[in-house]
């Protein structure tokens, strides 16, 4: 009998009353309880299909362009303009151009992005090389092709060769390189001396040295040490004109962002060529110096790679699917982009706010306890000042206006009932986020959240009242009861609501020197200068003109004063008294 006639004689045969299924007593309980494990089944899934929301799509009345012109010139406010519109926290969608742009909201939907193993940022981090580091087509399809995501087993559904796991391979370098304590150390150590260095060669004594612009000055000081400590002597001294014009492209990348062809912004393109050859210079010589490897005597750094991080990364990507010396060279440039112009215009930020003269008795507080410390404090020491790093973590809720870009390759993702398609750009916006009324205080007004106030991250145990968050923390609670010490610094309740570096398994890797390199240069500057800020108000106002792309800096020019304090004067020094 085949199949098929089997199928036919027990249809009929039940139908005719002639087949009875007769069945064990154990085996109907099982039936009783798969019933009635279907109708639970079936109702949870009707359930969730009620609660599935439409996602509010923003509103558009261009056609072809759909919402992409506010969204690109003037998006903080377009952005706020939509929220205002929805309840509390909702996803909403934006469409623009050819496609749909999921922005999430609210800090537990965030946290729950971030905790996501799904999540993928190859699409969007490619989309940047090829606009913005004119990287070619070739190697940017294979940064597009890799959906296995960062962790160690791919993410399920990519089936990757070793060699097309840049991602995976890019974030084991950076974490070895940057996150462990045996490379971190190190690097925070040449940070610092080649910061000392810097500012000692400006020769500033106990005499008043004139300058025109704070922020430059310390993109050249920060942008320089940084620069050694990462990638080496060389490739500042092969190319003198390396950091003015990473600051220069900085200021035009938004223009390569937003493809504007090389006959409409011909300089901007040659600064980028300019760039590129450098970092492909850099590595050629590099390579050729590789026999003689400083590395190879144990040395954690060398003149030639800077670091062991970068020498293996070169060759990491070189052997990467698609890729060659055009992509790596568009590779490392993004790189040294991407860690100088977002650490340094912060640092400036911190710096000219704690100098301006409305900070004063701030700066005399935080003179005060620094002086308290060893000569020369490690970060731990400087960790130990809250005022020191509340001022830090208020920089970058301040300054940080990122989007930080996620999509989802082989899922559809549900967040609070809406369902995300897989593959669609997913942006969470920090500016967003940290100017949120229902998740910050601003204590009845007294600290708006649109202006820098150093002490929003303290929570003084006498005041019940004072810490950053509306919701004031079980622990906070405990300890204003007893009424122990003094103020101390919490980012307690801030878990998807404060995030300049992004989150989970992408975070930033280079947040630790960062958070390393504002705490060791402010400190240096406070302990050490006098500096008076000359700038009028105008100047101080502090912005950034391109939205989800940047770090606020100041709007003009910042003119100011330094000097040294507790100069010891040389015999070459103008002030040099001979006793
Ligand atoms: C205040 C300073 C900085 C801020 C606010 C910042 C912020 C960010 C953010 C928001 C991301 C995306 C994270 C995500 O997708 O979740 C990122 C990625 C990245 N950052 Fe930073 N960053 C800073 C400093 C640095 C420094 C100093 C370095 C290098 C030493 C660095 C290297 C990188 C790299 C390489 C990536 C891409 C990581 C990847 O490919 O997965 N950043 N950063």
């Amino acid at each position: 009998m085949s199949v098929a006639e089997m199928h036919e004689f027990f249809h009929k045969g039940i139908a005719a009353g002639k087949v009875r299924l007769s069945l064990p007593d154990h085996a109907s309980g099982y039936l009783v309880c798969l019933s009635i494990l279907t109708l639970f089944y079936s109702a949870f899934i009707l359930l969730k299909s009620w609660q599935r929301k439409d996602p509010f799509r923003v509103p558009y009345t261009l056609p072809i362009l759909k919402n992409t012109i506010p969204f690109v010139f003037d998006g903080l406010n377009f952005l706020r303009d939509a929220k205002a519109r929805l309840p509390y926290g909702s996803t909403m969608v934006v469409p623009i151009f050819r496609e749909d742009i999921y922005l999430v909201q609210g800090p537990k939907n965030v946290a729950e992005m971030f905790h996501s193993p799904q999540l993928t940022i190859t699409r969007s981090w490619s989309l940047v090389l090829r606009q913005c580091f004119g990287m070619k087509q070739r190697a940017v399809d294979a940064y597009l092709a890799d959906t296995s995501g960062t962790r160690e087993k791919p993410i399920p559904g990519s089936n990757p060769r070793p060699q097309d796991r840049l991602s995976h391979m890019t974030h084991k370098n950076l974490t070895a390189g940057l996150l462990q304590n045996s490379s971190l150390g190190p690097a925070t150590d040449r940070y610092r001396e080649h910061l000392e260095q810097s500012l000692d060669e400006m020769g500033i004594g106990h005499d008043w040295a004139y300058m025109p612009d704070m922020t430059e000055f310390l993109q050249t000081h920060i942008g320089s040490s940084l620069i050694r400590t990462l990638f080496g002597e060389r490739l500042l001294s092969q190319n003198p004109d390396f950091i003015s014009d990473l600051w220069e492209y900085d200021e035009h990348v938004m223009s390569l962002a937003q493809r504007y062809p090389r006959i409409w912004i011909p300089k901007t393109y040659s600064i980028r060529d300019r760039l590129l050859a450098a970092v492909k210079k850099w590595h050629a010589e590099a390579v050729k110096n590789d026999e003689v490897s400083e590395f190879d005597d144990g040395k954690l750094t060398d003149s030639w790679w800077g670091t062991k991080m970068m020498k293996e990364r070169y060759r990491l990507l070189l052997g990467g699917t698609g890729q060659d010396e055009d992509s790596v060279a568009s590779t490392n440039l993004a790189f040294i982009w991407s860690s100088v112009t977002t650490v340094v215009p912060s640092s400036a930020t911190m710096v000219t706010k704690l100098f301006s003269s409305e900070a004063e008795p701030l700066l005399s507080s935080l003179r005060t306890s620094l002086s308290r410390l060893p000569p020369s404090p490690t970060v731990k020491e400087l960790e130990s000042v809250p005022l020191l790093v509340s001022a830090y973590a208020e920089t970058l809720r301040y300054g940080i206006h990122i989007h930080v870009p996620r999509s989802a390759p082989h899922h559809e993702l549900q967040v609070q009932g809406v369902t995300i398609p897989k593959n669609s750009l997913i942006l969470l916006n920090t500016q967003l986020a940290h100017t949120d009324e229902e998740v910050w205080d601003n204590h009845d007004g007294r600290h708006p959240l649109d202006q820098w106030c150093p002490e929003r991250f303290l929570v003084d145990p006498k005041d019940p009242s004072s810490g950053p968050t509306r919701t004031k923390t079980a622990v906070a609670a405990e300890k204003a009861e007893k009424a122990e010490g003094g103020p101390y610094f919490s980012s307690e309740g801030l878990e998807g609501a404060w995030f300049p570096y992004g989150g989970g398994q992408h975070a930033c890797p280079g947040r630790l020197l960062a958070k390393r390199i504002m705490l060791l240069t402010s400190a240096m500057l406070i302990s050490n200068f006098d500096i008076e800020i000359r700038a009028g108000k105008e100047a101080l106002e502090f912005g950034s003109p391109r939205f989800g792309f940047g770090v606020s800096k100041p709007s003009g020019p910042v003119p100011f004063r330094i000097r040294r304090r507790n100069h010891v004067c040389k015999a070459e020094c103008a002030y040099f008294i001979d006793t």
